[in-house]
């Protein structure tokens, strides 16, 4: 098959969150399968700085009235083709946060569309999130090419009917409220990154306010599992780590606590539990009930907490106020940084999210991975990775608790702090999550059976696809 992933991130030159993630690991399991999969993204003007881009074009194209290029390239360290799409709106070094975004994503949009009508007809184009969503209305009457939506984050709607009008053209059929709606409603297929998630977007408490129409569309909704690159991050081989370990040599782990400690201003030691989040500063991580809290737990116990991360101001100047208060028990380290991230899973004890929604979470299984346990909310994805750690039966993998309150997440943190001090059970709970199989290989080939169906018989989509679990109870808020 041949499928042209359409999306404005993808790891690791282009990343921002987890959509960089699944774009960029997904593709080459998916080549590896044997189907010839593409990417297309903006050509940003960081770009040239992390992959070596040809100076010719491979095609010139026209959207909106105005001109682009593409241009073609591989995917560091893949063998996925990388097409760019050049124009003057994307050259500064960003990828999101500027007053243009309506615009310039519909164009890169509109010209995505036009590559893959004139210049790479794939079977399949799979879209990702808002940027991309008016491709599946203007592809809705194509039948050479089917469409794929995946939500990775439903909070961010993109332009408005309104808005989008004045923008580019909304075919007359298209009578839905902003891009992800008009996307929801035309794509073949619909799909947000667990199961868990997928049921929750058809509530009122998790649809941002597009419950209905993703009830009414249920039957093309699945919910498939992301992975991580198992590859990429591993312990065992991660050269950003002091001291590389695995499952079996666990005891060497706190050295890269002790370097962690010492890079980011903490005090050093070994025997303080080292709670950390690296997140996207923004409402959605659940900021709201970890900074009333956050005092309170610091002067309550001995533990360390650490931040990795950008956002909202509002956030990152409350946390750094904290910080300042709590130096050498509490760091802030407001920036991205793989490399960074990557020392945090490998020497924090437990990892933090307590997520409002979360359609998946990526953080959380490489947290895991790296022997770093997760304290998470049941919600969305986090209900499909991570289960309730029982000492008593000696299963589990987290700690989880259920409501978005901050009383309930602080008894979740005291349970995991106090659970610490137990440290033949807290190092057999470290070991259960790094046995998790989190590779992609299951739900690339949920995928694959996806387009499959898609260009079979599209009316058999879900029964082959979805699995048992999106069935599941829907838990409380
Ligand atoms: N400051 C920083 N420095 C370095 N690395 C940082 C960082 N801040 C975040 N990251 C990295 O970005 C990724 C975050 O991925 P998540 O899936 O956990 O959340 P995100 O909300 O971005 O993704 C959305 O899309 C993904 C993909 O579908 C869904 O899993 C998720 O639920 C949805 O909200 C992780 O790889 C993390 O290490």
């Amino acid at each position: 098959m041949k499928i042209l992933f359409v999306a404005t991130e993808a790891a690791p030159i282009a990343k921002v969150g987890g959509m960089g993630d699944v774009v960029g690991t997904l593709t080459p399991i998916l080549r590896k399968m044997g189907h010839d999969v593409r990417i297309l993204i903006p050509y940003y003007g960081f770009l040239p700085d992390k992959v070596e881009i040809p100076e010719k074009t491979i095609w010139q194209g026209s959207a909106m009235f105005q001109t682009f290029d593409i241009f073609e390239t591989v995917l560091p360290e893949t063998d996925v083709p990388l097409y760019l799409l050049g124009h003057a709106a994307f050259s500064p070094r960003r990828v999101y946060q500027g007053e243009d975004e309506p615009w310039r994503f519909t164009f890169f949009a509109n010209g995505a569309a036009q590559f893959a009508l004139n210049y790479w007809q794939p079977d399949v184009i799979h879209c990702h999130d808002w940027h991309t969503g008016m491709i599946p209305v203007w592809m809705h009457q194509n039948e050479d090419i089917k469409t794929v939506f995946t939500i990775h984050n439903l909070a961010y709607q993109g332009p408005a009917r309104s808005q989008l009008e004045e923008l580019t053209w909304c075919p007359p059929y298209m009578q839905e409220a902003n891009t992800m709606a008009g996307a929801i409603q035309f794509a073949d297929c619909v799909n947000t990154v667990s199961p868990t998630y997928a049921q929750q977007i058809q509530t009122p408490e998790y649809g941002e306010g597009l419950n209905h129409l993703l009830a009414l569309k249920k039957d093309k909704i699945v919910g498939i599992i992301n992975g991580i690159d198992t590859e990429q991050y591993n312990p065992a081989t991660d050269s950003h780590l002091d001291q590389p370990f695995s499952i079996d040599t666990l005891e060497q782990r706190v050295t890269n606590k002790i370097a962690l400690q010492e890079q980011v201003g903490l005090e050093i030691n070994s025997g303080a539990f080292l709670v950390s989040m690296v997140t996207r500063l923004v409402e959605q991580k659940g900021l709201d009930i970890v900074l009333p809290i956050l005092e309170q737990y610091l002067k309550y116990t001995g533990d360390q907490f650490l931040v990795l991360g950008t956002g909202e101001e509002r956030y990152e100047s409350q946390l750094r106020e904290l910080g300042e208060r709590y130096s050498g028990r509490m760091s802030v380290q407001l920036l991205y940084n793989d490399g960074l991230s990557r020392r945090i899973y490998a020497g924090s004890d437990a990892f933090l999210m307590p997520s409002r929604f979360e359609p998946c979470g990526i953080s959380q299984m490489m947290a895991m991975r790296y022997g770093c346990v997760p304290i998470v909310r049941r919600t969305g994805g986090l209900v499909d990775t991570v289960s309730h750690h029982n000492p008593i039966e000696k299963t589990g993998t987290g700690y989880c608790f259920s409501l978005y309150e901050s009383l309930d997440l602080y008894t979740s943190l005291i349970r995991a702090s106090e659970s610490y001090l137990y440290r033949e059970s807290w190092l057999e709970l470290q070991k259960r999550g790094m046995s998790q199989d989190f590779s992609w290989q299951r739900s690339a080939e949920k995928y694959v059976q996806l387009y499959q169906d898609l260009l079979n018989s599209p009316a058999e989509i879900l029964s082959s696809v979805a699995s048992p679990d999106s069935t599941e109870v829907i838990p409380k808020k």
